[in-house]
């Protein structure tokens, strides 16, 4: 059996009243730069998955959110290097504040349909056509 350490990682599709999802652009220079992704990251230890993912949004889009207004939506499971990403992915209908690329170079709103021509990482392809259904 093969094994590989696991990587937790958090993120948001934050919708908005118009059924529109933000997206981000990753910056130069960090593995996977250039493509478009959902906000969040790593889940650091000894952190809760939905207290992460607060911390990432407040310091990637200056956002303020509930750890409850968090739903879990999909999962996405993928090797990455040595080691095997969980991806788990929240949506976001209420936050605090105006999203903002504090670390992106871009951001963007989108229906999960018009995601499909983004170049987007391996792992989130399949969470597009889950969100489709829920949004
Ligand atoms: N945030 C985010 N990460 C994703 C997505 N899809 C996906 O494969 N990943 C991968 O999950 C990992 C998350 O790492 P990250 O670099 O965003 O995490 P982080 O903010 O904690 O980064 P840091 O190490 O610079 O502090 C990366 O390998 C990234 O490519 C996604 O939609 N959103």
């Amino acid at each position: 059996m093969s094994s590989a350490p696991l990587l937790l990682v958090v993120a948001a599709a934050l919708v908005d009243p118009n059924g529109h999802v933000l997206v981000q652009r990753r910056p130069p220079g960090k593995p996977m730069a250039d493509l478009w992704e959902f906000p969040g990251g790593k889940v650091e230890p000894g952190e809760l998955p939905e207290a992460a993912l607060a911390r990432e949004l407040r310091e990637e889009l200056g956002v303020t959110v509930s750890p409850a207004a968090l739903v879990p939506a999909a999962f996405a499971s993928e090797a990455l290097g040595e080691r095997h990403l969980l991806l788990l992915l929240y949506t976001l209908r209420a936050w605090e504040g105006v999203p903002e690329s504090r670390h992106a170079t871009a951001i963007d709103w989108l229906r999960p349909a018009e995601m499909r021509g983004l170049a987007m990482p391996p792992a989130d392809l399949p969470l597009i056509g889950l969100l489709e259904r829920l949004v």
